[in-house]
Parts: C-alpha cells; sequence; structure tokens
C-alpha cells in the first residue's frame, strides 16, 4: 500500500516565498529493516515547526497519521497502489506521486518516503534520482539500523551489507535498549562496518528517531523574510558555539556555519566548495550571483553527503548566502572554508569556473 500524505495548506498566495518555488524539492527516503524505527524517526520529523513536509508511506507503514494531524503538517492521505516500492511495475505510482507533491502551489520544504522495510535501498535511491518528477531532487537517503538486531538481521555475513553505500545519513537507534557494558562497542562496530562500505555517510546515535531536523530539511516560518533562505531561520536561532538552537534536551545537536554574500561569487571557488565542503558538513547550501559571459547570474547550490545539486535562479539575488550543517562539522573551522569563498576576487570573468558550474547544473537534472 503506498499512501500520500498531503499538507493541510493548498494556497500558495498566504504563503512567503520558498526556495521549494525555484529550486526543486528534496525527497528524502527513510529506509531500514523491518522494525529498525522509520517510523519513529518519521513521526518525530513530522512535529518539527515550520517545516513543509509531504509524505509518502510505503507497504503497510504504521505512520501515526494522527500525531501528524495534530501536528497540522499533514492532512490528507491516498492509497494510490500496492506492494514494495522497488520491485512494483512503474514504482507503484511513486513518479506520480512525487510530482504531485512537489507542485509549487504546495511549497513543501521536503518529501519524505518511508520505504517498507524490504525496500532496497539503492534501488530506491536510483528511483527517486532517475525520477520522470520534474520538480523533485534526491535529498538524501536515511538508513535506520537497530542496534539490538542488526547483527542478527541485517549485518550477517562476513562483507558488511552493501546498501549501506546508498545511505547519506546513518542513524543508530535502540542503542538504549543495550546493556549499558555493550552500548558503545556495538555502536562502535556498526560505525565501522558502515564506513567499510561508506566513507562519507554521516552517522548519528538516536533515540526514537530523534535527530536535528536541520540535518535534513530546511524550516522556515511565514514570518521569514521573503528574500531569505529557510536556513536563515536556523541561522537566526543559532547559538554562538555554533549549535542550531532549538528543540534543546530532545536530539543531539547539529553544527552549523554561514557566511552572508553581499557581492558575486568566483564561481571556480564555489565549485571547489561543492566539491570539497568543509569537514564534516552533511549539508552545505547557498543562494548566489556570479557574473556570467554577458550579465549577471543567480544559482541555487545544494550539496547532501556527496551529492551535489545545482539550480538557475530566474533573477540574480541581491545578496546571498552559504551556509554548512552536520553533526561533526567544526563550525569555526566551516566558516573560514565559506569565508574564503566569499572573499575570492569575483572581478574578472571566470570561464573555466562557469563551465563546471554548468556541468554540475546538467548533471543535476
Ligand atoms: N527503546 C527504543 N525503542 C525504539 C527506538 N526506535 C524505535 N523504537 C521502537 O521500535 C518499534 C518499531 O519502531 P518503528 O518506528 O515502528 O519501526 P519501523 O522501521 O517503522 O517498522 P516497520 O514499518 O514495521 O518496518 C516501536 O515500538 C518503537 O517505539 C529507540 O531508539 N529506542
Amino acid at each position: 500500500m503506498l499512501r500520500i500524505l498531503m499538507p493541510t495548506w493548498q494556497s500558495a498566495s498566504t504563503r512567503p516565498f520558498r526556495t521549494s518555488a525555484v529550486g526543486k524539492v528534496p525527497v528524502i527516503a527513510v529506509t531500514g529493516h523491518l522494525g529498525a524505527g522509520k517510523t519513529s524517526l518519521l513521526n518525530q520529523l513530522l512535529r518539527t515547526p515550520g517545516a513543509r513536509l509531504g509524505v509518502i508511506v510505503n507497504d503497510f507503514g504504521t505512520l501515526n497519521v494522527d500525531a501528524a494531524l495534530v501536528t497540522g503538517q499533514i492532512d490528507e492521505a491516498a492509497a494510490i497502489s500496492g506492494g514494495c516500492l522497488c520491485c512494483l511495475p512503474d514504482a507503484g505510482g511513486l513518479d506520480e506521486a512525487l510530482e504531485k507533491l512537489a507542485h509549487p502551489r504546495l511549497g513543501l520544504d521536503a518529501i519524505l518516503v518511508e520505504a517498507s522495510g524490504a525496500a532496497d535501498p539503492l534501488a530506491l535511491a536510483r528511483l527517486i534520482r532517475f525520477s520522470g518528477a520534474e520538480r523533485v531532487r534526491l535529498g538524501g537517503v536515511i538508513e535506520v539500523i537497530d542496534a539490538v538486531e542488526h547483527f542478527r538481521t541485517v549485518d550477517i555475513w562476513t562483507d558488511p551489507p552493501l546498501h549501506h553505500a546508498a545511505a547519506t545519513l546513518v542513524v543508530i537507534g535502540k542503542a538504549d535498549l543495550l546493556p549499558e557494558g555493550e552500548r558503545d562497542r556495538t555502536v562502535e562496530r556498526i560505525r565501522q562496518r558502515v564506513r567499510e562500505r561508506n566513507a562519507d555517510a554521516q552517522l548519528v546515535v538516536a533515540r526514537q528517531g530523534r535527530i536535528d531536523p536541520v540535518l535534513v530539511f530546511d524550516t522556515v516560518t511565514d514570518e521569514d523574510p521573503d528574500d531569505q533562505l529557510p536556513f536563515a531561520q536556523v541561522l537566526r536561532d543559532q547559538a554562538p558555539d555554533g549549535h542550531a538552537n532549538h528543540d534543546h534536551g530532545r536530539h543531539e545537536h547539529a553544527q552549523a556555519a554561514s557566511v552572508p554574500l553581499t557581492g558575486p561569487v568566483s564561481p571556480s571557488a564555489l565549485v571547489d566548495l561543492l566539491e570539497d565542503p568543509p569537514e564534516g558538513a552533511y549539508r552545505l547550501k547557498g543562494r548566489v550571483r556570479l557574473r556570467g559571459s554577458r550579465a549577471e547570474q543567480g544559482y541555487l547550490v545544494n550539496v547532501v553527503g556527496r551529492m551535489i545539486h545545482v539550480d538557475r535562479l530566474p533573477e540574480p539575488p541581491p545578496t546571498g548566502e552559504l551556509v554548512a550543517i552536520g553533526m561533526q562539522l567544526d563550525s569555526a573551522i566551516a566558516e573560514q572554508k565559506l569565508l574564503a569563498v566569499a572573499a575570492a576576487s569575483a572581478e574578472r570573468p571566470d570561464a573555466a569556473g562557469l563551465r563546471r558550474l554548468r556541468r554540475h547544473r546538467r548533471l543535476s537534472d
């Protein structure tokens, strides 16, 4: 069974400008073995204040629709198909569902896809990445791991599971259920096994799916100015130590760094940053202005894990910003790296840098 859960608001006229009105809507796959904790994670994410989320639940999902209703994020569920997403013909109508949810009228910040426990994360990532829906981009693959059962159910062969390679973020849950004397050792063993398949995935230990939502999507309130990235909210709330400053005590906090951009940036410096983000960054986002061969141009750039996505903005933005977020990010070091991009000379035409950026843009389509 595939259900699409739609947001409560249907008209863009009552809402401010959203990044999704110009950029593509990130689609985040939530994967993990049966009972690993996917629904718990989803329910936590759906409670994020200021986030406008669409959700596609695959199979016999047990999403707590009532909880979602209470948060006011979602109000409609529709059944459109049956079976496991990656095994169904046409992926059970996934493209259609994504197209519908990504409509600019809805102004969603992100679409979460909860896969059935049987889904292959690599196949699901490909389905989303190469989806026929035009207004979406793959915004990450979250793998939820059950620390108690992992070595009995998922990681049972000599080599670590291949599917770890698909994950951008690995959430290790249920560590609280392990005997205290075994906890650190088991979590470390899981980390090492994941690392053997995937050197880039960000790993976080979380109870009942309580991760910092800024790792996954932008949040914005209706009071945010139209010309700011949704990340602006996170950063305004940012504590001096770089913590994204909200929802204290419920989860381990992500670190953030940001710099404002008052003028055009150097395409080469920007692409260097996209290809080599600050150490520990899980997401990197920017709205930038560049000197093109004839006129100034605007771009929206997103990096999740190692995935780079570049969108052209209809107009060069008057000001911009660069933001990096990650669990193991050193915000001071990251800020230096962002500042270096802001300071790189952008006076001369940079044909080589523009070519590199346009190549990333083509690959993003
Ligand atoms: N103690 C503890 N329980 C957890 C944690 N994460 C999830 N659970 C519990 O584990 C059970 C299964 O969690 P779900 O979120 O339903 O797992 P799922 O992956 O969505 O399950 P399926 O949809 O059946 O594959 C629920 O009873 C959760 O409350 C955790 O970190 N700690």
